[in-house]
């Protein structure tokens, strides 16, 4: 495992620049939380990180994106990648067959085979994601009977089935109740001393609760970055104090 250095990285689509010479550094081992107004380029940014971005045509990328030994622009081995860094969409989108299916999913396309590690990492990845107890002895129902909560512990789950390094979430918990929420959160703060967690979120409070590290984007660019303490106590620029007290956004 290894932080993630962002070098005066930008993005365009076409004209439109959409991100401006960021540099930054996401500690291994910590959850750092994107905040920001909408448009600013915090999705942008974290889909850069699994080169999601790659899918949309006319996105140019200048600078560099390196997480150890693995040049994550220049790579030409995304599946390598994308083994290392899972990603957790806003809207719980499981896979159409059964939860043990949906979980087994990611390690099957990495060749594993044997039915032993396969219940293994399922259990494993079930545990993670505080979802064991509840569906264990139901493993074999499809996933998409799930409540919405349950849906995305399950798409944690998947994630984590591979044992990526990092974990980017777009928003994961915005399409689900508190109580959802809170257990989301609880779960969160449970792996991320395993993993280098990456999280949107448009809920300062959730920043506040469970993030290490925040960093602030306005227009394309990184505002500031600090300690989640120092960011909401004692913020460096007048912008994020202006956004976090809720003048704008
Ligand atoms: N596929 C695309 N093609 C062109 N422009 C895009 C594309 N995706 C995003 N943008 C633009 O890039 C900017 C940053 O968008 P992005 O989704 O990264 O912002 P965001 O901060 O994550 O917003 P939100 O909080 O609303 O999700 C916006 O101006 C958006 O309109």
């Amino acid at each position: 495992m290894a932080d993630i250095v962002a070098t005066n990285f930008n993005l365009f689509y076409g004209d439109f620049q959409a991100l401006k010479d960021i540099n930054m550094t996401l500690k291994e081992r910590q959850l750092t939380a994107f905040i920001g107004p909408s448009g600013c380029g915090k999705s942008t940014f974290l889909r850069s990180i699994n080169r999601m971005n790659d899918l949309i045509e006319n996105v140019k990328i200048t600078g560099s994106l390196i997480m150890g030994d693995l040049n994550i622009i220049e790579t030409n081995k995304l599946s390598v990648l994308r083994k290392r860094v899972g990603m957790v969409f806003q809207k719980p989108n499981p896979f159409s067959m059964s939860i043990y299916n949906n979980v087994a999913y990611g390690p099957r396309t990495h060749g594993i085979r044997q039915r032993a590690v396969l219940d293994e990492l399922v259990e494993k990845s079930l545990r993670s994601a505080a979802l064991w107890d509840e569906l264990k002895d139901n493993l074999h129902k499809s996933a998409l009977s799930l409540s919405g909560g349950q849906q995305q512990r399950l798409c944690i789950a998947r994630s984590l089935a591979v044992e990526p390094d990092v974990l980017l979430l777009d928003e994961p918990t915005s399409a689900l109740d508190p109580v959802s929420t809170a257990k989301i959160e609880e779960l969160l703060e449970e792996i991320k001393t395993e993993h280098t967690i990456v999280m949107v979120t448009h809920n300062m409070q959730q920043a506040a609760r469970i993030s290490d590290r925040v960093a602030f984007f306005l227009s394309g660019e990184l505002i500031e970055m600090g300690d989640t303490y120092q960011i909401f106590s004692q913020p460096q620029k007048e912008k994020t104090s202006d956004y976090i007290t809720g003048r704008f956004g």
